[in-house]
């Protein structure tokens, strides 16, 4: 969307301009680490076997795998498959973004230790990403304010390979009632009937 500014020059909202807009958008503190947050080079589980970013039970699924990198980030990798495909030969955007979402998701879920929901997520596409390619994507805690929790990630073609995506995301904390309330109560019996579903979630789910 183009719009004009008081002195009649051309100015561009914040969906088109490549210049960011201030991150986090609000002051935020930095939490310490949660005492039972795993360490790092802890390699994580998927946290749902039927996950499309990182479930084993989801054959064409992202198959996202994260390690702890520091107190307050989290290393994921996920290789493209001609199953990602949006253009010949080349990653989707939106399955892309995806990769973001359960990244900087994992993240903040893990380092935090409470369960939070993705509100807004922003991507930046630098570069395509061919299949075969395997996305490292580093994802940072960046700060807290109150129930809104914000992170960033920056994804490259390979560990040392240039930056193809940037994404920062808006999650905020919910409590667990939120997944019970609106999952399909089929899927939370099957959970319930077998925990191991869930990887890394100590709690009950008795719907
Ligand atoms: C014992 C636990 C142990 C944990 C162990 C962890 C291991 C797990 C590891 C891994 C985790 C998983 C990794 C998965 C990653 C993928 C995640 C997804 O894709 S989630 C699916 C997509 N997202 C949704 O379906 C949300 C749908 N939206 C909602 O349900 C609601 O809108 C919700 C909860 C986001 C907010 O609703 P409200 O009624 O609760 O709260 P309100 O007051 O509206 O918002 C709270 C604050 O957030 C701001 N806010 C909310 N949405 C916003 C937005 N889009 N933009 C800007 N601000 C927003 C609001 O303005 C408000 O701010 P103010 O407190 O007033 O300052």
């Amino acid at each position: 969307m183009r719009v004009r500014g008081h002195n009649g020059a051309r100015a561009y909202s914040s969906v088109v301009s490549r210049t960011p807009a201030p991150w986090p958008p609000v002051p935020t503190e930095l939490p310490e680490p949660h005492p039972d947050a795993p360490a790092a080079g802890t390699d994580l589980p998927p946290h749902y076997a039927f996950c499309f970013g990182c479930g084993d039970k989801q054959g064409d699924g992202l198959h996202l795998r994260a390690k702890v990198g520091g107190e307050h980030t989290i290393r994921s990798r996920f290789t493209v498959t001609e199953a990602h495909q949006g253009a010949p030969g080349l990653a989707h955007g939106g399955l892309l973004a995806c990769a973001f979402d359960e990244a900087l998701g994992t993240t903040v879920g893990h380092l935090l230790r409470k369960p939070a929901v993705t509100g807004k997520l922003e991507t930046d596409f630098l570069l395509p990403v061919p299949v075969g390619t395997t996305l490292v994507i580093d994802a940072h805690l960046d700060g807290v304010a109150g129930r809104k929790v914000y992170a960033s990630a920056e994804g490259r073609l390979g560990a040392d390979g240039p930056v193809a995506v940037r994404a920062r995301a808006l999650f905020v904390v919910v409590e667990l009632k939120h997944f019970l309330d609106n999952g399909r109560e089929a899927d939370l019996r099957a959970v319930a009937a077998d925990p191991s579903l869930l990887g890394s979630r100590p709690v009950e789910l008795n719907p």
